[in-house]
């Protein structure tokens, strides 16, 4: 059965932007960063009206193929309530094409939306914040990102296998040890996901993937409670060596980072570089940085995931 929204329902949703792999967990580890990208959605009688500020405008379409809308539409769908039309305000703050995961909190700022006007419809079809990692995760294919910025934290994500061969996507969150700082170098040039994917070799070597289990293991002993081993932890050899020809400012700066000892790794597809450190950058290193192109800031590890607000 269909439940109908009456018009002039209206809901707020803030989701963090995130960042995918942290190194060794190439698809599996992700956290949640304070930047965040507020979704105003108010129900109409009739159309659809798209509203985008900050990051985005004047890139992003503004009609039904936009992000959000399609991930307000997928949500009220799984859930069975329709609405006649609806306006749609995005203030985003997180860049898009970084590797900052703006496409999926794009994907679960919408579900988080459709899920709060459903809780007005039809409480009894609201989802779960499993539901919501699994449709997420399906809608914008990377639940590294997107159970990150459902959960906040870090998580761990993995795919298993439905009753039907489906994927099913899982989550769980880590409590980060509150010492661990997180700092992002953005340069000016975007990188797209779906191509930089493509440069990744289909099969590799098991020691090379050996490599990575162990650290991606140690990245979870390294980010709970002992940041000293941050370092060693997020050393890979699966995707970062791969995609850093098409990225090579990323690349010069995870290696200078990681000379001085600090914690860096490509922050999901690029090119953006996440630093995880228990001390200010060397300021040296920050000018240097700065006049190399990149913006340099430290951002909140966001210890919550998206929220009405
Ligand atoms: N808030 C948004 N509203 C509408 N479209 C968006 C939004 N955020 C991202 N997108 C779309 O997603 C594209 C970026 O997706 P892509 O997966 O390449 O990068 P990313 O999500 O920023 O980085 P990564 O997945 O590496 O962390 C943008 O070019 C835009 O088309
Ligand atoms: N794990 C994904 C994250 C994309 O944000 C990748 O590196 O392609």
């Amino acid at each position: 059965m269909t439940a109908v929204l009456d018009s002039g329902i209206s809901v707020r949703v803030r989701v963090p932007a995130s960042s995918a792999n942290l190194g060794p967990g190439f698809d599996t580890l992700g956290i949640a960063l304070g930047i965040y990208d507020e979704i105003q959605v108010t129900t109409t009688g009739s159309g659809l009206d798209v509203d985008v500020v900050g990051e985005g405008a004047g890139d992003v379409p503004l009609g039904p193929s936009h992000l959000v809308v399609r991930a307000i539409e997928r949500g009220l769908e799984a859930a069975g309530v329709w609405v006649d039309g609806m306006d749609v305000v995005c203030h985003n703050r997180i860049p898009h094409s970084r590797g900052l995961g703006s496409s999926a909190s794009a994907a679960v700022g919408g579900l988080l939306a459709a899920n709060a006007l459903v809780g007005r419809a039809a409480p009894e079809s609201v989802l779960s914040e499993e539901q919501l990692v699994q449709l997420a995760s399906e809608f914008e294919g990377h639940p590294d990102n997107a159970s990150a910025s459902i959960l906040g934290g870090a998580v761990v994500s993995w795919t298993a296998q439905g009753p039907a061969g489906e994927p099913d996507y899982r989550a769980v969150g880590l409590s980060v040890h509150p010492d661990i700082r997180a700092f992002v170098l953005i340069p000016a040039e975007r990188s797209s996901t779906a191509e930089t994917r493509g440069l990744l070799p289909e099969i590799v070597p098991h020691r090379d993937a050996a490599f990575n289990v162990s650290r991606g293991a140690l990245a979870v002993v390294a980010l709970t409670a002992r940041p000293d081993l941050l370092l060693t932890a997020t050393e890979d050899r699966l995707h970062q060596p791969q995609r850093a020809a098409v990225m090579p400012a990323t690349h010069r700066w995870v290696t200078r980072l990681r000379a001085n000892g600090i914690a860096a790794a490509v922050s999901g597809a690029g090119p953006t570089v996440l630093a995880l450190t228990t001390t200010d950058l060397p300021v040296h290193l920050v000018r240097e940085a700065e006049s190399d192109g990149m913006t340099v800031r430290e951002v909140e590890i966001a210890a919550g995931g998206a929220e009405l607000f």
